[in-house]
Order: C-alpha cells, then structure tokens, then sequence
C-alpha cells in the first residue's frame, strides 16, 4: 500500500468501476490538494461523475484505493462512511433536488441542522448563503414556487452553508444560462478559496473549468493528462501541462 501525500486531502489510486460489467474508471490515480480547486474534464460518459461518486464515499471502487486525511475510505463501514459524508463532505448534483415541503432556507439550513447545528444558527448560514447568491428573496418559497436556475442556486447554498472539507460539485451550473453560470461559479470558488474548502468539479464546459487551479481530463474512464492554471496573482503566462496516460 503507498502511502498518501500530506499535501493531499484527497488521493486515490487505481480505481476501477463498472456499472453492471460496463466499465466507467479503468485505473484512475488522482491526488487533490488541500483548497485546491481541481476540474474534472472529459466528455460525456467519460467518467466523470463515476470519479466523483467513488471519491465521496457514494460508490465503492472494485478495485483502487480512497484516502481522504490519511484516512482510508474505500475500506470504511456504511454507517462511517455516511458520517464522513454528512460531516465532511458536501455534493451538488447537475440537477437540483430539494425536499418539497421544506423553504428554500429550510433546505439551505438542512445540512448544518443534521449536524446537530442549532436552528437559528442554521437559518443564519443558510440566509447568508442565498443572499450572496441573489436568491435571498426567495427563502421563505418553496421550491415549486422557485424557477429551475433559482432552486439550483438553494442547492449550491446549502453545499456551502454546511463549509464543507470537500466540495463535489457534478456539473453544478449546467441548468442555469451562460450569465448566471458565471456568477454562481464565481461565488462558489470565491467562497471555497474564502473557507478553504477543497473543491472536485466535474465540467464538460471550458468557461467552468477555468476558474480551476488545475484539470484532470477523463477519456474512456482513463485519465488522459493534467494542465495545471496559474492563479491570476501567480506570474503571468506560466502554465504547465504533464501527461499521465
Ligand atoms: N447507473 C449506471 N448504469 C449503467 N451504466 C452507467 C451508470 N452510470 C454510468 N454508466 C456508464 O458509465 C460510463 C461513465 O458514466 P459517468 O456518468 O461516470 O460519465 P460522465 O463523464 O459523468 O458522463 P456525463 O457527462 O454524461 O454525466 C458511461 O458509459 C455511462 O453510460
């Protein structure tokens, strides 16, 4: 067994995946740094949310390896497993899904709340939240009484209220149009950089992926190579791309 990188919050090694003997990973290592905000590219059905689903704890790989702090995750019980999930981690679906009868500040608050957070403590996050993302005049609707992109914004909301270690975000702005997927992308990597929150962003959408500081690109289930990006207060021009076929 090698051991993780310290730099690493997230590291994974050979992981193998198949949905009922389809292959959707073939071998993909991958580390992710501490407040790193890391795109997963590649087209569709390259295996991009697979990836996602076996970092988080949703899947467990048949074959691989999983470590988030130096802990082993693909050898853990459900119920820790679930634990890690609700404490740690948070996830944001391509499509919003929320529960129906709660408000969109309900919804937010949802996460902190299972925590064991105090409900008025809870509603604080969470109003903070929708407002940064110009949805706080809609916190007390439900969600059939919002619009699709609006209950998209709740979803990214409650991602973020809960100040996740680890941020997955599975094409988070792919209902929303081309202005407010700028701004709800902008808003999410100001606030994980902001928190220190360590994102994995699957995008099949250049403009998203680069707000990234580096991308590992999915083909057929294989990672294909790395580029890494320059933050805009790094020296300019400098970029650098490595090849891990
Ligand atoms: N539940 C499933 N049952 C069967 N096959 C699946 C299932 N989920 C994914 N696959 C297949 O596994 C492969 C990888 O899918 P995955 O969703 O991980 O890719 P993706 O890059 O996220 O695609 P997309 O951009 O369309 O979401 C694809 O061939 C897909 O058809």
């Amino acid at each position: 067994m090698v051991a993780q990188p310290d730099s690493d919050v997230l590291w994974a090694r050979a992981l193998t995946h198949a949905h009922n003997g389809s292959p959707a990973l073939r071998g993909v290592s991958i580390g992710v740094r501490e407040g790193e905000i890391l795109a997963v590219s590649g087209p569709r059905g390259s295996g991009k949310t697979t990836l996602l689903r076996c970092l988080s704890g949703q899947f467990r790989p048949q074959e691989g390896e999983v470590w988030f702090n130096s802990t082993p995750v693909h050898t853990m019980a459900p119920l820790i497993r679930e634990r890690l999930r609700r404490d740690r981690f948070g996830w944001i679906d391509p499509e919003p899904v929320l529960v129906p009868e709660l408000t969109a500040w309900e919804n937010a608050a949802l996460p902190l709340m299972l925590r064991g957070a105090g409900r008025r403590a809870a509603k604080k996050a969470a109003l903070e939240w929708l407002e940064r993302l110009d949805i706080g005049a809609g916190a007390r609707k439900r969600p059939h009484a919002l619009l699709h992109s609006e209950r998209q914004r709740v979803v990214v909301a409650r991602a973020l209220a809960g100040t996740p270690t680890v941020l997955f975000a599975d094409e988070p702005t792919a209902p929303l149009h081309r202005a407010e997927r700028a701004h709800v992308l902008r808003t999410l990597a100001t606030a994980a950089r902001s928190h220190g929150i360590t994102v994995v962003l699957a995008t099949h959408d250049a403009d998203t992926a680069e707000l990234a500081d580096r991308t590992v690109t999915l083909l057929d289930g294989r990672q294909v190579n790395t580029i890494h990006l320059p933050h805009a207060s790094e020296a300019e021009g400098r970029t650098a791309c490595s090849l891990s076929v």
